[in-house]
């Protein structure tokens, strides 16, 4: 059964396109990773999804449903949630209390969250301190179980290793390839680590002056000669 569906999605700010007609589709428990070089519109392709940047064309759909014309929290409501990179926790708040004010639309918050810590078992070790005091993955980690509060059905992933080290990289990137599994969510991600993030998901989507350049197995395109020298730079 395919979650989110998008055709010919055409977005941007203001008058100008910035993503210029991507196709994907999504279905429950897998993970797909966009990745691509700086200004590809990667972000503007997530924030399209949420609501944040303006569709300007084509189809956004999630369950059947036309998610262009609600607003950000309509699209929230309908499943669709997203985790911003920076600013997506409030810091002079309890980590508790962080999970309890993005529960959104839930009747019983003390058992969503106990159902949210299940998922992210880490996150009982600081559930009593500040937000404002953790370290940044702990606080990427805190993001996550706010994102999670709600319910999502698709999970829209903004760089979430952005400043962490390469061991908390993988554990981010660990962390969400689970989730998927386990929530039966579907997530997309976008994620500057391309290589690492491509070792986790199930799909990517090569993203360049806003159009998709490659897709398929992600796996299989990291294994391509020519993936890095083409979209990183790197040495051939
Ligand atoms: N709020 C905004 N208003 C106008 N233009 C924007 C806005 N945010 C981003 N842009 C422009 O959109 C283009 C694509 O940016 P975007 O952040 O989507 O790329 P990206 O692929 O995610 O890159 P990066 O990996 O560097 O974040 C860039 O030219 C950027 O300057």
């Amino acid at each position: 059964m395919t979650l989110l569906v998008l055709k010919d999605l055409r977005a941007g700010y203001g008058a100008s396109d910035i993503v210029h007609g991507v196709n994907l589709e999504l279905v429950p428990g897998k993970m797909i990773a966009l990745v691509g070089p700086n200004g590809a519109g990667k972000s503007t392709l997530l924030k399209s999804i949420a609501g944040v940047a303006n569709v300007t064309g084509g189809v956004l759909e999630l369950d059947g449903k036309n998610l262009i014309p609600l607003q950000p929290s309509g699209r929230a409501q309908a499943g669709a949630v997203f985790m911003p990179q920076e600013r997506n926790v409030f810091r002079t708040l309890s980590v508790s209390e962080n999970l309890a004010v993005s529960a959104w639309g839930c009747r019983d918050i003390a058992a969503r969250r106990d159902e949210v810590l299940t998922l992210l078992p880490t996150i009982r070790d600081y559930l009593r301190k500040r937000a404002g005091g953790l370290s940044g993955g702990q606080r990427q980690m805190v993001g996550l179980g706010m994102a999670l509060m709600s319910r999502p059905r698709v999970l829209l992933v903004d760089e979430p290793t952005a400043g962490l080290s390469p061991l908390l990289v993988g554990e981010m990137l660990d962390t969400l390839r689970q989730l998927a599994a386990s929530a039966n969510l579907g997530i997309l991600i976008v994620e500057q680590n391309a290589r690492a993030a491509l070792q986790r998901a199930d799909r990517a989507l090569v993203l360049v002056d806003g159009r998709v350049v490659r897709q398929g197995d992600a796996a299989a395109l990291a294994d391509e000669p020519d993936f890095g020298a083409l979209f990183f730079g790197e040495a051939a």
